[in-house]
């Protein structure tokens, strides 16, 4: 079912909660398991964000997708992010939600669209119907349960149906509490580092139960995907000459949009 708890009236307020402003290039979870290597925004971009004379025609949205086998706590991750909160019964996600959070990166007001869909095999389709125009897919995997990760190579492949190369690709490990023991966790990190270089994507261990890296990940999402959808050159003469309402896809929900802001 699909469902907007989204934080239409903080949008509307302008606020932006303190940790959501972006002002450094976040760090990925190990160097060594990202084949995102920039360590900071795009010299364009930065100039662009941060120059008192330039305005800036934002705001921009990105769409962020996150997927994976049934239960391995995708839901349970978006509630951390977007509301800190966790709830240990578990409930099914019908097809799709999905949830807007309004970052500043740079002082530039900047969207995440985060689409949270059902692992449930009889939701797959309304939920797929969901995956195109993404510019990242969050492929989660439970990390007590190791045939979830191995499943990980077809949820890329869906989604990959529907996307370009250029879309960033992330592997959450969830659930990282539960292992307590560390030999445990390094093994399944080592497996999840072997996967996600397979994959193209960056690893992520998190948990929602404690939060731990929840935040983090998600603004590394956020930059990398506001550093990828920056307006440049031609394209952002057309968005100012249209007034700044910077719209880099279609989008699939009812959100109202702000107007061009100007970058102080
Ligand atoms: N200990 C622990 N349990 C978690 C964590 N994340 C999720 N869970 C539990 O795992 C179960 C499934 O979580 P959900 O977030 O609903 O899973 P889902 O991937 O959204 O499931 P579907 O919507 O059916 O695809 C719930 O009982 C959660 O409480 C975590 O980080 N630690
Ligand atoms: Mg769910």
């Amino acid at each position: 079912m699909l469902q907007s708890r989204s934080s239409t009236f903080k949008m509307m307020q302008n606020e932006v909660q303190a940790d959501r402003q972006i002002s450094s290039f976040p760090k990925p979870y190990r160097s060594d398991a990202t084949p995102y290597s920039g360590i900071d925004f795009d010299p364009y971009v930065k100039e662009s964000c941060c120059s008192s004379t330039s305005l800036v025609a934002g705001l921009t949205i990105a769409k962020v997708i996150i997927l994976g086998d049934v239960a391995v706590g995708k839901t349970s991750l978006v509630n951390r992010f977007c509301h800190e909160i966790f709830d240990s019964n578990y409930k099914a996600t019908i097809g799709v939600d999905f949830e807007v959070e309004q970052f500043n990166i740079l002082k530039v007001p900047f969207n995440l669209q985060i689409w949270d869909t059902a692992g449930q095999e009889r939701f797959k389709s309304i939920a797929s119907s969901y995956y195109r125009r993404a510019h990242a897919v969050i492929i989660t995997f439970d990390m007590t349960n190791a045939i979830s990760l191995s499943h990980c190579y077809e949820w890329k492949r869906e989604a990959m149906l529907v996307n370009n190369k250029y879309v960033h690709i992330f592997l959450v490990g969830t659930k990282r509490d539960i292992l307590t023991s560390p030999k445990a966790f390094s093994e399944m990190e080592s497996r999840g580092m072997k996967v996600a270089a397979e994959l193209g994507a960056e690893l992520w261990c998190v948990s929602s139960r404690t939060g731990e890296r929840v935040t983090e990940m998600f603004h590394r999402v956020a930059a990398l995907t506001f550093n990828s959808t920056f307006p440049r050159g031609d394209e952002r003469m057309k968005q100012v000459a249209l007034g700044g309402n910077l719209m880099p896809f279609k989008n699939p929900s009812k959100m109202s949009h702000q107007k061009c802001v100007s970058c102080t």
